[in-house]
């Protein structure tokens, strides 16, 4: 088996694509960003810093690491955040990308590209479901960072003939998301209000509708398009749309509570998104690769509660 490298590592795909890459006996380099720590540490996989300014060094590496394969998750994410920072969100969300690119072309064009795109570039989209085929439309500068980043891609793809793949990916989830992700707010909360801990989730519009999935199936879509003969982009989502609402009194009944008693609407975590709906179309991706979701919605839900209530009761035994 081959060396894989990763960049954003400490975020949950990294890691899970990580585990994923050893358990198949693949020896896998985390790149961190200079100074930062990994949020999930993975034994048996090797760090190395990484300048996302400098594209000699990152060619350097990896002519000295010779990968099969390199995964780029590596970029400011957070939904509120989206619209923060766009100078920062530009570099790493998109400029980064055509460096990385670059030092593939550089060093080794054999290797293989895998690039996490967002159903967010197709911002208010002009149809539901979105495919490969529909056009984009982002309306934040995290949108455009990713859009251009993908463009980065076909373009490296077509004229340079590296194989690099864009995978479309939509909400994906797990015990591992950030805190700062609605799902994992909601899972936390359950568990703190359970315990008598917290008595009250402020959320903010409880009828934003996602097409949500499971972390781990997703980061397996990305590992097949790496596998097949020919590189392309592929759409990767459940095709399912359910609201904050739905997540809400899944979550909350999954623990014996009702919702209604403990949600409140606050209007300072209110996004502006009154957009079409954002739910994916992933036909091409069963078709050519076969992939499928393992999880759905409700299974998700109960896992992600599961691991917020066990995470909290261990905390607890600890002190
Ligand atoms: C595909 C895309 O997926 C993610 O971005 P996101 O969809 O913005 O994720 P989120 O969990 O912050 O929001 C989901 C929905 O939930 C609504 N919502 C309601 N109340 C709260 C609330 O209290 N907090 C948050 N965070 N959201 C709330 C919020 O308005 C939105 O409609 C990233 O991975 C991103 O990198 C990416 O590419």
């Amino acid at each position: 088996m081959g060396t894989a490298i990763l960049t954003g590592i400490s975020g949950q795909d990294g890691s899970y694509l990580a585990e994923q890459l050893r358990e198949d006996g693949h020896r896998v380099v985390g790149l961190l960003r200079e100074g930062r720590t990994p949020c999930v540490v993975l034994d048996s996989v090797e760090y190395a810093e990484w300048d996302f300014m400098d594209v000699s060094a990152l060619t350097a590496l990896l002519s000295k690491l010779r990968p099969s394969e390199f995964y780029n998750f590596a970029a400011f994410s957070t939904g509120a955040g989206m619209y923060d920072d766009p100078v920062g969100i530009g570099e790493l969300n998109g400029i980064a990308v055509a460096r990385m690119l670059q030092a593939v072309l550089g060093a080794d064009v054999t290797i293989r590209f895998c690039q996490a795109s967002s159903s967010e570039m197709f911002g208010d989209p002009v149809t539901s479901p979105q495919d490969e085929l529909t056009p984009f439309r982002p309306c934040s500068p995290y949108a455009a960072a990713k859009l251009f980043a993908h463009a980065v891609v076909q373009g490296y793809r077509a004229r340079h003939g590296v194989f690099a793949c864009s995978a479309i990916l939509y909400n994906h989830e797990s015990p591992r998301r950030g805190r700062a992700f609605v799902t994992r707010k909601i899972a936390d909360a359950v568990a703190r209000i359970r315990a008598g801990v917290d008595h009250e989730l402020r959320l903010g519009n409880l009828d934003a509708k996602r097409d949500w999935g499971y972390a781990p199936d997703y980061v397996r879509a990305l590992r097949l398009m790496l596998a097949h003969q020919d590189a392309d982009d592929y759409v990767v989502a459940t095709g399912q749309l359910h609201s904050v609402r739905e997540f809400c009194e899944l979550a909350f009944s999954h623990a014996g509570l009702d919702y209604r008693d403990w949600v409140r609407e606050n209007t300072t975590d209110l996004r502006q998104d009154r957009r079409g709906p954002i739910v994916g179309d992933a036909t091409k991706a069963r078709r050519i690769l076969g992939w499928r979701p393992s999880t759905d919605f409700g299974a998700l839900v109960r896992l992600m509660v599961d691991a917020s209530i066990a995470s909290l009761a261990n905390k607890g035994s600890m002190s």
